[in-house]
Protein backbone atom coordinates (compact mmCIF):
# COMPACT_ATOMS: atom_id res chain seq x y z
CA UNK A 1 0.00 0.00 0.00
CA UNK A 2 2.84 2.23 -0.38
CA UNK A 3 1.69 3.67 -3.69
CA UNK A 4 -1.28 4.59 -2.22
CA UNK A 5 0.82 6.62 0.14
CA UNK A 6 2.57 8.30 -2.24
CA UNK A 7 0.02 9.25 -4.43
CA UNK A 8 -1.67 10.67 -1.47
CA UNK A 9 1.50 13.41 -1.15
CA UNK A 10 1.30 13.58 -4.53
CA UNK A 11 -2.60 15.02 -4.44
CA UNK A 12 -1.45 17.13 -1.68
CA UNK A 13 -2.01 20.52 -3.59
CA UNK A 14 -4.91 19.15 -4.65
CA UNK A 15 -6.65 18.66 -1.52
CA UNK A 16 -8.66 21.13 -1.03
CA UNK A 17 -10.13 20.87 -4.20
CA UNK A 18 -10.24 17.26 -2.91
CA UNK A 19 -12.48 18.52 -0.03
CA UNK A 20 -14.97 20.89 -1.83
CA UNK A 21 -15.55 18.01 -3.99
CA UNK A 22 -16.25 16.01 -1.28
CA UNK A 23 -18.22 17.98 0.83
CA UNK A 24 -20.42 19.04 -3.00
CA UNK A 25 -20.83 15.11 -2.84
CA UNK A 26 -22.25 14.68 0.36
CA UNK A 27 -24.18 17.73 0.18
CA UNK A 28 -25.96 15.99 -2.88
CA UNK A 29 -26.61 12.49 -1.35
CA UNK A 30 -28.02 14.05 1.66
CA UNK A 31 -30.30 16.30 -0.28
CA UNK A 32 -31.36 13.21 -2.80
CA UNK A 33 -32.19 11.13 0.34
CA UNK A 34 -34.11 13.82 2.08
CA UNK A 35 -35.91 14.44 -1.28
CA UNK A 36 -36.95 10.80 -1.41
CA UNK A 37 -38.04 10.50 2.48
CA UNK A 38 -39.76 13.57 2.97
CA UNK A 39 -41.80 13.13 -0.56
CA UNK A 40 -42.49 9.42 0.89
CA UNK A 41 -44.35 11.31 4.03
CA UNK A 42 -45.79 13.90 2.78
CA UNK A 43 -47.39 11.77 0.21
CA UNK A 44 -48.93 9.49 3.04
CA UNK A 45 -49.14 12.18 5.45
CA UNK A 46 -51.30 13.85 2.63
CA UNK A 47 -53.37 10.55 1.52
CA UNK A 48 -54.24 10.27 5.29
CA UNK A 49 -54.88 13.78 6.11
CA UNK A 50 -57.19 13.46 2.96
CA UNK A 51 -59.26 10.59 4.54
CA UNK A 52 -59.02 11.45 7.68
CA UNK A 53 -60.64 15.25 6.51
CA UNK A 54 -58.17 16.95 8.49
CA UNK A 55 -56.48 20.21 7.20
CA UNK A 56 -52.49 19.55 7.06
CA UNK A 57 -49.62 22.29 6.76
CA UNK A 58 -48.31 21.41 3.69
CA UNK A 59 -46.13 24.29 3.06
CA UNK A 60 -43.01 23.24 5.20
CA UNK A 61 -42.69 19.89 3.48
CA UNK A 62 -42.95 20.87 0.19
CA UNK A 63 -40.59 23.71 0.69
CA UNK A 64 -38.51 21.14 2.19
CA UNK A 65 -38.96 18.74 -1.27
CA UNK A 66 -38.41 22.01 -3.35
CA UNK A 67 -35.42 22.65 -1.12
CA UNK A 68 -34.11 19.39 -1.52
CA UNK A 69 -34.10 18.77 -5.19
CA UNK A 70 -32.78 22.57 -6.18
CA UNK A 71 -29.86 21.58 -3.57
CA UNK A 72 -29.85 18.22 -5.22
CA UNK A 73 -29.07 19.87 -8.56
CA UNK A 74 -27.08 22.80 -7.88
CA UNK A 75 -24.93 20.10 -5.82
CA UNK A 76 -24.63 17.38 -8.59
CA UNK A 77 -23.55 20.24 -10.69
CA UNK A 78 -21.12 21.88 -8.33
CA UNK A 79 -19.62 18.36 -7.36
CA UNK A 80 -19.00 17.81 -10.69
CA UNK A 81 -17.62 21.17 -11.77
CA UNK A 82 -14.96 21.36 -8.81
CA UNK A 83 -14.17 17.23 -9.41
CA UNK A 84 -13.61 17.18 -13.15
CA UNK A 85 -11.18 21.09 -12.68
CA UNK A 86 -9.36 19.09 -9.56
CA UNK A 87 -9.12 15.89 -11.88
CA UNK A 88 -8.08 17.85 -14.96
CA UNK A 89 -5.30 19.76 -12.74
CA UNK A 90 -4.10 16.61 -10.90
CA UNK A 91 -3.31 14.98 -14.46
CA UNK A 92 -1.91 17.54 -15.54
CA UNK A 93 0.75 18.08 -12.92
CA UNK A 94 1.33 14.26 -13.05
CA UNK A 95 2.19 14.42 -16.63
CA UNK A 96 4.33 17.12 -15.85
CA UNK A 97 5.89 15.49 -12.44
CA UNK A 98 6.75 11.89 -14.47
CA UNK A 99 8.24 14.07 -17.28
CA UNK A 100 10.79 15.82 -15.38
CA UNK A 101 11.63 12.60 -13.46
CA UNK A 102 12.09 10.71 -16.73
CA UNK A 103 14.04 13.68 -18.56
CA UNK A 104 17.34 12.68 -16.47
CA UNK A 105 16.80 9.01 -17.58
CA UNK A 106 17.76 9.66 -21.12
CA UNK A 107 18.90 8.39 -22.82
CA UNK A 108 20.89 5.99 -20.64
CA UNK A 109 17.99 4.46 -18.31
CA UNK A 110 15.31 4.46 -20.71
CA UNK A 111 17.11 1.92 -23.43
CA UNK A 112 15.33 -0.64 -21.86
CA UNK A 113 11.46 1.05 -22.16
CA UNK A 114 10.16 1.14 -26.03
CA UNK A 115 9.03 4.41 -27.08
CA UNK A 116 5.41 3.13 -27.30
CA UNK A 117 5.63 1.38 -23.74
CA UNK A 118 6.81 4.81 -22.25
CA UNK A 119 4.17 6.62 -24.33
CA UNK A 120 1.17 4.54 -22.09
CA UNK A 121 3.37 5.20 -19.13
CA UNK A 122 2.78 8.98 -19.38
CA UNK A 123 -1.22 8.55 -20.97
CA UNK A 124 -2.69 5.86 -19.94
CA UNK A 125 -1.11 5.26 -16.39
CA UNK A 126 -1.30 8.45 -15.42
CA UNK A 127 -5.35 8.74 -16.60
CA UNK A 128 -5.65 5.42 -14.11
CA UNK A 129 -4.63 7.57 -11.15
CA UNK A 130 -7.58 9.57 -11.49
CA UNK A 131 -9.63 7.00 -10.64
CA UNK A 132 -8.05 7.06 -7.31
CA UNK A 133 -9.20 10.44 -6.76
CA UNK A 134 -12.92 10.48 -8.73
CA UNK A 135 -13.91 6.70 -8.04
CA UNK A 136 -11.85 6.28 -4.67
CA UNK A 137 -11.53 8.85 -2.56
CA UNK A 138 -14.00 10.72 -2.95
CA UNK A 139 -17.51 8.19 -3.09
CA UNK A 140 -14.99 6.05 0.00
CA UNK A 141 -15.22 9.37 2.18
CA UNK A 142 -18.74 10.04 1.19
CA UNK A 143 -20.22 6.18 1.92
CA UNK A 144 -18.28 6.35 5.25
CA UNK A 145 -19.83 10.03 6.53
CA UNK A 146 -23.34 9.32 5.06
CA UNK A 147 -23.34 5.79 6.60
CA UNK A 148 -22.83 7.27 9.55
CA UNK A 149 -25.72 10.39 9.35
CA UNK A 150 -28.16 7.35 8.31
CA UNK A 151 -27.58 5.53 10.95
CA UNK A 152 -27.51 8.34 13.26
CA UNK A 153 -31.07 9.07 11.29
CA UNK A 154 -32.79 5.50 11.92
CA UNK A 155 -31.50 5.47 15.28
CA UNK A 156 -33.95 8.16 16.52
CA UNK A 157 -36.60 5.88 15.27
CA UNK A 158 -35.45 2.40 16.82
CA UNK A 159 -32.03 0.97 17.09
CA UNK A 160 -33.03 -1.94 15.28
CA UNK A 161 -34.12 -0.40 12.27
CA UNK A 162 -30.51 1.27 12.85
CA UNK A 163 -28.93 -2.11 12.87
CA UNK A 164 -30.35 -3.82 9.77
CA UNK A 165 -29.92 -0.60 7.72
CA UNK A 166 -26.31 -0.64 9.02
CA UNK A 167 -26.09 -4.42 8.55
CA UNK A 168 -27.30 -4.29 4.44
CA UNK A 169 -25.16 -0.83 3.98
CA UNK A 170 -22.06 -2.65 5.32
CA UNK A 171 -22.53 -5.82 3.08
CA UNK A 172 -22.93 -3.62 0.13
CA UNK A 173 -20.95 -1.44 0.95
CA UNK A 174 -17.56 -2.92 2.67
CA UNK A 175 -18.37 -7.11 1.48
CA UNK A 176 -19.17 -6.33 -2.10
CA UNK A 177 -16.01 -4.01 -2.86
CA UNK A 178 -13.91 -6.18 -1.13
CA UNK A 179 -14.83 -9.08 -3.54
CA UNK A 180 -15.02 -6.70 -6.52
CA UNK A 181 -11.31 -5.73 -5.37
CA UNK A 182 -10.28 -9.56 -4.78
CA UNK A 183 -11.67 -10.36 -8.32
CA UNK A 184 -10.59 -7.08 -10.05
CA UNK A 185 -6.82 -7.37 -8.83
CA UNK A 186 -5.25 -9.70 -11.53
CA UNK A 187 -6.94 -8.35 -14.58
CA UNK A 188 -6.09 -5.07 -13.68
CA UNK A 189 -2.31 -5.49 -13.12
CA UNK A 190 -2.57 -7.66 -16.46
CA UNK A 191 -4.74 -4.61 -18.56
CA UNK A 192 -2.19 -2.21 -17.03
CA UNK A 193 0.61 -3.99 -18.59
CA UNK A 194 -1.33 -4.98 -21.80
CA UNK A 195 -2.34 -1.72 -22.51
CA UNK A 196 1.67 -0.70 -22.79
CA UNK A 197 2.43 -3.97 -24.58
CA UNK A 198 -0.14 -3.75 -27.25
CA UNK A 199 1.03 0.08 -27.45
CA UNK A 200 4.80 -0.93 -28.15
CA UNK A 201 3.24 -3.92 -30.65
CA UNK A 202 1.06 -0.95 -32.61
CA UNK A 203 3.64 1.40 -32.57
CA UNK A 204 6.33 -1.51 -33.47
CA UNK A 205 4.09 -2.23 -36.71
CA UNK A 206 2.99 1.47 -37.92
CA UNK A 207 7.20 2.48 -37.66
CA UNK A 208 8.51 -1.26 -39.26
CA UNK A 209 5.42 -1.52 -42.02
CA UNK A 210 8.51 -1.06 -44.53
CA UNK A 211 10.04 -3.87 -43.22
CA UNK A 212 7.51 -6.45 -42.03
CA UNK A 213 6.03 -5.87 -46.08
CA UNK A 214 9.34 -6.40 -47.58
CA UNK A 215 9.71 -9.79 -45.55
CA UNK A 216 6.30 -10.78 -45.97
CA UNK A 217 5.65 -10.20 -41.85
CA UNK A 218 2.48 -8.01 -41.53
CA UNK A 219 -0.35 -11.01 -41.21
CA UNK A 220 2.24 -12.07 -38.04
CA UNK A 221 2.53 -8.78 -36.56
CA UNK A 222 -1.02 -8.16 -37.04
CA UNK A 223 -1.82 -11.12 -35.42
CA UNK A 224 -0.08 -10.64 -32.36
CA UNK A 225 -1.88 -7.11 -32.08
CA UNK A 226 -4.87 -9.47 -32.39
CA UNK A 227 -4.09 -11.30 -30.22
CA UNK A 228 -2.74 -8.94 -27.24
CA UNK A 229 -6.24 -7.06 -28.11
CA UNK A 230 -8.19 -9.85 -27.63
CA UNK A 231 -6.68 -10.73 -24.18
CA UNK A 232 -7.29 -7.02 -23.15
CA UNK A 233 -10.44 -7.05 -23.96
CA UNK A 234 -11.34 -10.17 -22.34
CA UNK A 235 -10.06 -8.72 -19.21
CA UNK A 236 -12.31 -5.13 -19.43
CA UNK A 237 -15.35 -7.73 -20.32
CA UNK A 238 -14.21 -9.69 -17.30
CA UNK A 239 -14.69 -6.67 -15.10
CA UNK A 240 -17.53 -4.69 -16.62
CA UNK A 241 -19.72 -8.13 -16.17
CA UNK A 242 -17.89 -8.28 -12.50
CA UNK A 243 -19.11 -4.57 -12.09
CA UNK A 244 -22.57 -5.33 -13.60
CA UNK A 245 -23.50 -8.61 -10.95
CA UNK A 246 -21.98 -6.04 -7.90
CA UNK A 247 -24.72 -3.13 -8.91
CA UNK A 248 -27.44 -6.36 -9.32
CA UNK A 249 -26.08 -7.30 -5.73
CA UNK A 250 -26.33 -3.60 -4.52
CA UNK A 251 -29.49 -3.03 -5.87
CA UNK A 252 -30.26 -6.76 -4.05
CA UNK A 253 -29.43 -5.36 -0.81
CA UNK A 254 -31.44 -2.13 -1.14
CA UNK A 255 -34.58 -4.55 -2.10
CA UNK A 256 -33.54 -6.84 1.26
CA UNK A 257 -33.20 -4.06 3.75
CA UNK A 258 -36.35 -2.57 2.34
CA UNK A 259 -38.04 -5.73 3.08
CA UNK A 260 -36.32 -6.14 6.67
CA UNK A 261 -37.41 -2.53 7.44
CA UNK A 262 -41.05 -3.10 6.73
CA UNK A 263 -41.12 -6.37 8.72
CA UNK A 264 -39.48 -4.37 11.36
CA UNK A 265 -41.72 -1.28 11.77
CA UNK A 266 -45.21 -2.63 10.46
CA UNK A 267 -45.69 -4.00 13.54
CA UNK A 268 -43.88 -0.61 15.25
CA UNK A 269 -46.88 1.01 13.43
CA UNK A 270 -49.28 -0.92 14.79
CA UNK A 271 -48.11 -0.45 18.63
CA UNK A 272 -48.16 3.58 17.61
CA UNK A 273 -43.92 3.77 18.29
CA UNK A 274 -43.84 5.07 14.84
CA UNK A 275 -46.55 7.02 12.88
CA UNK A 276 -47.25 5.48 9.11
CA UNK A 277 -46.36 8.84 7.44
CA UNK A 278 -43.13 8.35 8.80
CA UNK A 279 -43.49 4.44 7.74
CA UNK A 280 -43.27 5.34 4.07
CA UNK A 281 -40.44 7.75 4.75
CA UNK A 282 -38.02 5.36 6.22
CA UNK A 283 -39.18 3.17 3.49
CA UNK A 284 -37.87 5.63 0.92
CA UNK A 285 -34.92 6.48 3.06
CA UNK A 286 -33.82 3.06 3.02
CA UNK A 287 -34.05 2.60 -0.86
CA UNK A 288 -32.00 5.61 -1.49
CA UNK A 289 -29.50 5.45 1.21
CA UNK A 290 -27.85 2.71 -0.95
CA UNK A 291 -26.81 5.82 -3.70
CA UNK A 292 -24.19 5.84 -0.98
CA UNK A 293 -22.85 2.43 -1.09
CA UNK A 294 -23.58 1.92 -5.05
CA UNK A 295 -20.00 3.31 -6.95
CA UNK A 296 -17.63 1.16 -3.91
CA UNK A 297 -17.72 -2.04 -6.00
CA UNK A 298 -16.28 -0.44 -9.14
CA UNK A 299 -13.82 2.44 -6.85
CA UNK A 300 -12.43 -0.95 -5.73
CA UNK A 301 -12.46 -2.84 -8.66
CA UNK A 302 -10.40 -0.11 -10.17
CA UNK A 303 -8.18 -0.11 -7.33
CA UNK A 304 -6.15 -3.00 -8.52
CA UNK A 305 -5.60 -1.49 -12.33
CA UNK A 306 -4.69 1.88 -10.45
CA UNK A 307 -2.29 0.70 -8.07
CA UNK A 308 -0.20 -1.19 -10.93
CA UNK A 309 -0.49 1.97 -13.13
CA UNK A 310 1.07 3.35 -10.09
CA UNK A 311 3.48 0.99 -9.72
CA UNK A 312 4.78 1.38 -13.58
CA UNK A 313 5.40 4.79 -12.85
CA UNK A 314 6.89 4.91 -9.60
CA UNK A 315 9.26 2.18 -11.43
CA UNK A 316 10.72 5.02 -13.79
CA UNK A 317 10.47 8.08 -11.36
CA UNK A 318 12.53 5.71 -8.51
CA UNK A 319 15.17 4.74 -11.51
CA UNK A 320 18.78 6.65 -10.68
CA UNK A 321 19.83 8.80 -13.51
CA UNK A 322 23.18 6.94 -14.98
CA UNK A 323 24.97 10.11 -13.83
CA UNK A 324 23.53 11.48 -10.52
CA UNK A 325 23.44 15.75 -10.47
CA UNK A 326 26.56 17.18 -8.67
CA UNK A 327 25.26 18.66 -5.32
CA UNK A 328 26.76 22.23 -6.10
CA UNK A 329 26.78 25.16 -9.33
CA UNK A 330 28.23 23.75 -12.82
CA UNK A 331 32.20 24.95 -12.39
CA UNK A 332 33.11 27.29 -15.60
CA UNK A 333 35.34 25.42 -17.30
CA UNK A 334 38.86 27.48 -18.27
CA UNK A 335 38.68 26.99 -22.06
CA UNK A 336 37.38 24.62 -24.24
CA UNK A 337 40.29 21.81 -24.55
CA UNK A 338 39.25 17.87 -24.06
CA UNK A 339 41.16 16.11 -22.15
CA UNK A 340 40.24 11.86 -22.16
CA UNK A 341 42.49 10.30 -19.02
CA UNK A 342 42.57 6.90 -18.78
CA UNK A 343 39.08 6.11 -19.05
CA UNK A 344 37.25 2.61 -19.09
CA UNK A 345 33.77 1.58 -19.22
CA UNK A 346 31.20 -0.89 -19.31
CA UNK A 347 27.39 -1.34 -20.20
CA UNK A 348 25.83 -2.58 -17.43
CA UNK A 349 25.35 -6.40 -17.78
CA UNK A 350 28.29 -6.56 -20.48
CA UNK A 351 30.60 -9.50 -20.13
CA UNK A 352 33.31 -7.63 -21.47
CA UNK A 353 34.50 -3.71 -20.96
CA UNK A 354 33.29 -1.22 -24.09
CA UNK A 355 36.26 1.33 -23.51
CA UNK A 356 39.39 0.14 -21.66
CA UNK A 357 42.13 2.66 -20.53
CA UNK A 358 41.80 4.81 -22.98
CA UNK A 359 43.42 8.75 -23.34
CA UNK A 360 43.22 11.70 -25.46
CA UNK A 361 43.76 15.30 -25.44
CA UNK A 362 42.45 17.71 -27.91
CA UNK A 363 44.02 21.34 -27.18
CA UNK A 364 41.03 24.07 -27.66
CA UNK A 365 40.70 24.35 -31.35
CA UNK A 366 42.30 21.31 -32.09
CA UNK A 367 41.13 18.75 -33.94
CA UNK A 368 40.95 14.59 -33.30
CA UNK A 369 39.49 11.47 -34.83
CA UNK A 370 38.84 8.77 -33.14
CA UNK A 371 38.76 5.82 -35.99
CA UNK A 372 38.04 1.73 -35.63
CA UNK A 373 35.56 -0.68 -36.97
CA UNK A 374 32.02 -1.31 -36.12
CA UNK A 375 32.07 -1.88 -32.15
CA UNK A 376 35.30 -0.85 -31.46
CA UNK A 377 33.57 1.95 -28.85
CA UNK A 378 33.32 4.93 -30.96
CA UNK A 379 29.99 6.00 -29.81
CA UNK A 380 30.46 5.04 -26.43
CA UNK A 381 33.38 7.78 -26.10
CA UNK A 382 31.08 10.23 -27.41
CA UNK A 383 27.76 9.00 -24.45
CA UNK A 384 30.93 9.54 -22.40
CA UNK A 385 31.73 13.03 -23.24
CA UNK A 386 28.23 13.92 -23.35
CA UNK A 387 27.90 12.81 -19.93
CA UNK A 388 25.11 10.30 -20.39
CA UNK A 389 27.31 7.96 -19.34
CA UNK A 390 30.02 7.97 -16.45
CA UNK A 391 33.22 6.50 -17.01
CA UNK A 392 33.41 3.04 -14.56
CA UNK A 393 37.45 4.58 -14.15
CA UNK A 394 39.61 7.54 -15.81
CA UNK A 395 38.19 11.24 -16.14
CA UNK A 396 37.27 13.28 -18.79
CA UNK A 397 38.04 17.04 -18.81
CA UNK A 398 37.05 19.99 -20.69
CA UNK A 399 38.72 23.22 -19.82
CA UNK A 400 40.26 21.45 -17.09
CA UNK A 401 37.18 20.87 -15.30
CA UNK A 402 35.53 16.78 -14.61
CA UNK A 403 32.76 16.62 -16.67
CA UNK A 404 30.97 14.53 -14.06
CA UNK A 405 31.21 18.17 -11.70
CA UNK A 406 28.80 19.50 -14.13
CA UNK A 407 25.08 19.57 -14.49
CA UNK A 408 24.30 17.42 -17.31
CA UNK A 409 22.72 20.36 -19.58
CA UNK A 410 25.57 23.37 -18.74
CA UNK A 411 28.18 20.58 -19.91
CA UNK A 412 25.90 19.67 -23.20
CA UNK A 413 25.40 23.70 -23.96
CA UNK A 414 29.08 23.47 -24.64
CA UNK A 415 28.94 20.87 -27.46
CA UNK A 416 27.16 20.57 -30.32
CA UNK A 417 26.64 17.50 -32.00
CA UNK A 418 26.44 16.42 -35.64
CA UNK A 419 25.56 12.51 -36.03
CA UNK A 420 24.57 9.90 -38.50
CA UNK A 421 20.61 10.17 -36.72
CA UNK A 422 19.92 13.50 -36.80
CA UNK A 423 16.30 13.39 -35.37
CA UNK A 424 13.88 15.42 -37.19
CA UNK A 425 10.37 16.18 -35.56
CA UNK A 426 7.59 16.73 -37.16
CA UNK A 427 7.49 20.55 -37.58
CA UNK A 428 8.60 22.55 -40.21
CA UNK A 429 11.95 23.34 -41.36
CA UNK A 430 11.91 26.42 -38.93
CA UNK A 431 10.63 25.15 -35.76
CA UNK A 432 13.58 22.04 -36.46
CA UNK A 433 16.33 24.31 -36.42
CA UNK A 434 15.26 27.16 -34.03
CA UNK A 435 15.61 23.81 -31.56
CA UNK A 436 18.94 24.31 -31.43
CA UNK A 437 18.83 28.16 -30.51
CA UNK A 438 14.85 29.52 -29.93
CA UNK A 439 15.94 33.30 -30.29
CA UNK A 440 17.84 32.86 -33.52
CA UNK A 441 16.40 35.23 -36.16
CA UNK A 442 15.41 34.49 -39.44
CA UNK A 443 18.52 36.06 -40.93
CA UNK A 444 21.16 34.15 -38.19
CA UNK A 445 18.72 30.96 -39.94
CA UNK A 446 19.30 31.17 -43.22
CA UNK A 447 23.27 32.28 -42.55
CA UNK A 448 23.39 28.87 -40.91
CA UNK A 449 21.48 26.80 -44.20
CA UNK A 450 23.68 28.35 -46.33
CA UNK A 451 27.16 27.50 -44.55
CA UNK A 452 24.64 24.34 -44.29
CA UNK A 453 24.38 24.41 -48.37
CA UNK A 454 20.77 23.54 -47.29
CA UNK A 455 19.29 27.23 -47.98
CA UNK A 456 18.81 26.72 -51.83
CA UNK A 457 17.16 24.08 -51.36
CA UNK A 458 14.78 25.26 -48.44
CA UNK A 459 14.16 28.14 -50.65
CA UNK A 460 12.74 26.75 -53.64
CA UNK A 461 10.20 24.44 -52.10
CA UNK A 462 6.69 26.48 -52.04
CA UNK A 463 6.71 26.99 -48.03
CA UNK A 464 9.97 27.35 -47.80
CA UNK A 465 11.44 27.43 -43.99
CA UNK A 466 7.51 26.91 -43.07
CA UNK A 467 7.86 23.34 -45.06
CA UNK A 468 6.63 20.46 -43.09
CA UNK A 469 9.00 17.99 -42.98
CA UNK A 470 6.89 14.99 -41.50
CA UNK A 471 7.37 12.50 -38.90
CA UNK A 472 10.89 11.71 -38.43
CA UNK A 473 11.78 14.05 -41.29
CA UNK A 474 10.69 11.35 -43.95
CA UNK A 475 10.38 14.38 -46.66
CA UNK A 476 13.68 14.95 -46.14
CA UNK A 477 16.38 12.62 -48.04
CA UNK A 478 19.59 11.61 -45.76
CA UNK A 479 21.89 14.07 -47.01
CA UNK A 480 19.37 16.94 -46.41
CA UNK A 481 18.44 15.68 -42.89
CA UNK A 482 22.55 16.03 -42.24
CA UNK A 483 22.57 19.59 -43.60
CA UNK A 484 19.75 20.28 -41.20
CA UNK A 485 22.09 18.86 -38.26
CA UNK A 486 24.71 20.97 -39.56
CA UNK A 487 23.30 24.16 -39.62
CA UNK A 488 21.31 23.28 -36.43
CA UNK A 489 25.30 22.97 -34.79
CA UNK A 490 25.82 26.34 -36.05
CA UNK A 491 22.83 27.90 -34.52
CA UNK A 492 23.87 26.65 -31.24
CA UNK A 493 27.58 28.16 -31.70
CA UNK A 494 29.01 25.68 -29.29
CA UNK A 495 32.95 25.93 -28.88
CA UNK A 496 32.86 22.30 -29.05
CA UNK A 497 32.04 20.05 -31.69
CA UNK A 498 31.14 15.99 -31.67
CA UNK A 499 31.05 14.20 -34.82
CA UNK A 500 29.32 11.14 -35.13
CA UNK A 501 30.00 9.60 -38.57
CA UNK A 502 28.48 12.47 -40.37
CA UNK A 503 29.06 11.78 -43.88
CA UNK A 504 28.30 7.52 -43.42
CA UNK A 505 25.58 6.38 -45.62
CA UNK A 506 26.02 9.59 -48.26
CA UNK A 507 27.09 9.45 -52.03
CA UNK A 508 30.44 10.78 -53.03
CA UNK A 509 29.37 13.92 -54.11
CA UNK A 510 27.34 14.61 -51.32
CA UNK A 511 29.69 13.60 -48.98
CA UNK A 512 32.00 15.85 -50.63
CA UNK A 513 29.78 18.89 -50.59
CA UNK A 514 28.75 18.05 -46.82
CA UNK A 515 32.27 17.99 -45.93
CA UNK A 516 32.72 21.82 -47.05
CA UNK A 517 30.33 22.38 -44.72
CA UNK A 518 31.93 20.80 -41.89
CA UNK A 519 34.94 22.60 -42.83
CA UNK A 520 33.22 25.50 -42.08
CA UNK A 521 31.32 24.54 -39.16
CA UNK A 522 34.64 23.05 -37.22
CA UNK A 523 36.52 26.14 -37.70
CA UNK A 524 37.83 28.01 -34.23
CA UNK A 525 36.43 24.96 -32.43
CA UNK A 526 37.49 22.11 -30.57
CA UNK A 527 36.34 18.94 -33.01
CA UNK A 528 36.00 15.18 -32.35
CA UNK A 529 35.41 13.04 -35.08
CA UNK A 530 34.71 9.78 -35.17
CA UNK A 531 34.49 7.67 -37.88
CA UNK A 532 34.90 3.85 -39.70
CA UNK A 533 35.49 6.00 -43.07
CA UNK A 534 38.42 7.73 -44.36
CA UNK A 535 36.14 10.75 -45.18
CA UNK A 536 37.13 13.30 -42.71
CA UNK A 537 40.82 11.96 -41.91
CA UNK A 538 42.44 15.17 -43.75
CA UNK A 539 40.75 17.51 -41.64
CA UNK A 540 42.45 16.52 -38.09
CA UNK A 541 45.92 16.64 -36.38
CA UNK A 542 45.22 13.43 -34.00
CA UNK A 543 43.93 10.27 -34.96
CA UNK A 544 43.14 7.84 -31.91
CA UNK A 545 42.59 4.04 -33.52
CA UNK A 546 40.21 1.96 -31.37
CA UNK A 547 40.01 -2.41 -31.63
CA UNK A 548 37.34 -3.88 -29.14
CA UNK A 549 37.32 -0.26 -26.94
CA UNK A 550 40.92 -0.81 -26.57
CA UNK A 551 43.70 1.81 -27.89
CA UNK A 552 45.38 0.41 -30.91
CA UNK A 553 47.34 3.68 -31.68
CA UNK A 554 47.31 7.09 -31.16
CA UNK A 555 49.18 10.07 -32.73
CA UNK A 556 48.90 12.21 -36.12
CA UNK A 557 47.49 10.50 -39.20
CA UNK A 558 51.03 8.23 -39.73
CA UNK A 559 50.46 6.44 -36.30
CA UNK A 560 47.82 4.84 -37.95
CA UNK A 561 49.90 2.18 -39.88
CA UNK A 562 50.66 0.89 -36.45
CA UNK A 563 46.94 -0.63 -36.40
CA UNK A 564 47.18 -4.00 -37.58
CA UNK A 565 45.91 -5.10 -40.68
CA UNK A 566 42.51 -6.39 -39.73
CA UNK A 567 41.64 -2.82 -38.10
CA UNK A 568 42.60 -0.93 -41.58
CA UNK A 569 40.72 -3.03 -43.63
CA UNK A 570 37.55 -1.74 -41.72
CA UNK A 571 38.99 1.31 -41.24
CA UNK A 572 38.96 1.93 -45.27
CA UNK A 573 41.44 2.15 -48.29
CA UNK A 574 42.20 5.47 -47.75
CA UNK A 575 44.16 4.55 -44.73
CA UNK A 576 45.62 1.70 -45.88
CA UNK A 577 47.13 3.95 -49.08
CA UNK A 578 48.42 5.78 -46.29
CA UNK A 579 49.84 2.82 -44.31
CA UNK A 580 52.11 1.72 -47.67
CA UNK A 581 52.95 5.55 -48.28
N1 LIG B 1 23.58 0.83 -24.77
C1 LIG B 1 24.38 -0.22 -24.78
N2 LIG B 1 24.22 -1.20 -23.88
C2 LIG B 1 25.03 -2.27 -23.85
N3 LIG B 1 26.07 -2.44 -24.69
C3 LIG B 1 26.29 -1.49 -25.61
C4 LIG B 1 25.45 -0.33 -25.70
N4 LIG B 1 25.91 0.44 -26.70
C5 LIG B 1 26.98 -0.20 -27.21
N5 LIG B 1 27.21 -1.35 -26.57
C6 LIG B 1 28.32 -2.30 -26.81
O1 LIG B 1 29.53 -1.58 -26.60
C7 LIG B 1 30.48 -1.88 -27.60
C8 LIG B 1 30.93 -0.60 -28.29
O2 LIG B 1 29.82 -0.09 -29.01
P1 LIG B 1 29.87 1.32 -29.74
O3 LIG B 1 28.48 1.64 -30.18
O4 LIG B 1 30.54 2.30 -28.87
O5 LIG B 1 30.77 0.99 -30.99
P2 LIG B 1 31.06 1.89 -32.25
O6 LIG B 1 32.53 1.83 -32.46
O7 LIG B 1 30.48 3.24 -32.12
O8 LIG B 1 30.30 1.08 -33.40
P3 LIG B 1 29.61 1.66 -34.74
O9 LIG B 1 30.72 2.15 -35.61
O10 LIG B 1 28.94 0.45 -35.32
O11 LIG B 1 28.67 2.71 -34.32
C9 LIG B 1 29.81 -2.88 -28.53
O12 LIG B 1 30.25 -4.17 -28.15
C10 LIG B 1 28.33 -2.73 -28.26
O13 LIG B 1 27.65 -3.95 -28.41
Amino acid sequence: MTELRRLWILFRPYRGWMLLGTLAAILTLIANVTLMAAAGWFLTAMAAAGIAGVAMNYFTPAALIRGSAMIRTAGRYGERLVNHEATFRLIASLRVWFYRHLEPLAPARLQQYHSGDLLSRIRADIDALDNLYVRVLVPVVVANISILLFTVFLLFYHPLLAISGLSFLIVAGVGLPIWSQLRGQAPGQRIAEDEGTLRTAVVDGVQGMAELTLYGATERQAQRIDGLSRRLVADQSRLSSDHGLTQAAVGLCASLSLWVLLWLAIPMVHDGTILPPQLAMLALFTLASFEAVAPLPQAFQLLGRTLAAARRLFAIVDTQPAVPAPSGASPMPRGFDVEIANVSFSYPEANKPALSEISLRVPEGGRAAVIGATGSGKSTLFNLLLRFWAPSAGTIRVGGKDILDFHGDDLRRHIAVVSQHTYLFDATIRENLLIANPEASQGSLEAACRVAQIHDFISELPDGYDTWVGETGVRLSGGQGRRIAVARALLKDAPILLLDEPTEGLDAATERDLMQALGKLMAGRTVLLITHRPAGLDWVDQVLVLDQGRELARGDASVVPKATAATLLAVGPKIAAKTSQ
